[in-house]
């Protein structure tokens, strides 16, 4: 059995159809990458994982337990964390505040030091204010605040969105180290050769479908397929 399992989901946004019988599994210490184009279903598949929206039909499973239906805060009492594309974090608390807030709630969560011994940059800037941030270290806060609450699963929506080159550098080695630690992951994003560098399998998606299931390896053997699929080169 498969830590997550999102089995046969149809959601809607009123009367538009945006995911159909989509299907997807994410295994305990796995990183899995979801590619496709704008307006794929990417953000629309962890939304709905998260609670945020309902499915229409179909069933999500966390541990073998049903999730989908449950409020977004239920959702993440059992273990599940998004970090939206938006970041959300809270511009008049320092950084500090934010992490202790996200700590609150949850059932075990980690000593700060442990957030700092990750985003050390974070540590420096503790007391300063969330709006004051430059955007990776607000993408850094927004990370620290899912894994402050030690998930058991975190949806990275497009976290390398919009930043410069040597951040995305930086949050790359990050999620790598993440990962080889054993974090379980699902990451959207739009860097593809980002992605690759610390997912383990890949599902592309197009227009709602699922089109394309591998691992990371054999699809950065062949990148030429992806393309075929969904249209995002390596490069893309
Ligand atoms: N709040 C909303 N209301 C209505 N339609 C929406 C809403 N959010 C997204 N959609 C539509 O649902 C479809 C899937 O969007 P989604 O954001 O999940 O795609 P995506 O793969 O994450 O792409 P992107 O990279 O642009 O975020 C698109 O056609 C989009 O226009």
């Amino acid at each position: 059995m498969s830590l997550l399992e999102v089995e046969r989901i149809n959601a809607l946004y009123g009367d538009s159809h945006v995911l159909f019988d989509l299907s997807i599994h994410v295994n305990e210490k796995e990183v899995v990458a979801l590619l496709g184009r704008n307006g794929a279903g990417k953000t629309t598949t962890l939304r709905t994982i998260m609670g945020v929206l309902s499915p229409r039909s179909g069933e999500i499973r966390l541990d073998g337990k049903p999730i989908s239906g449950l409020p977004p805060s239920a959702i993440a009492r059992v273990g599940v964390q998004l970090v939206p594309e938006e970041r959300a974090i809270f511009g008049g608390l320092t950084v500090e505040e934010n992490l202790r807030l996200a700590a609150l709630t949850a059932p075990k969560p980690w000593p700060l030091d442990r957030v700092y011994e990750v985003f050390p940059r974070l540590k420096e800037r503790r007391t300063s204010r969330g709006r004051t941030l430059s955007g990776g270290e607000q993408q850094m806060l927004s990370i620290g605040r899912a894994l402050i609450r030690d998930p058991r699963i975190i949806l990275m929506d497009e976290p390398f969105e919009g930043l410069a080159p040597l951040i995305v550098r930086d949050l790359v080695n990050v999620s790598r180290a993440l990962a080889a630690e054993g974090r379980t992951m699902i990451v959207v994003e739009q860097n593809v050769a980002a992605a690759l560098s610390f997912a383990d399998r890949v599902y592309g998606l197009n227009n709602g479908h699922v089109v394309y299931e591998g691992s990371a390896k054999e699809l950065q053997a062949e990148p030429e397929r992806m393309a075929s699929f969904i249209g995002v080169g390596l490069h893309g």
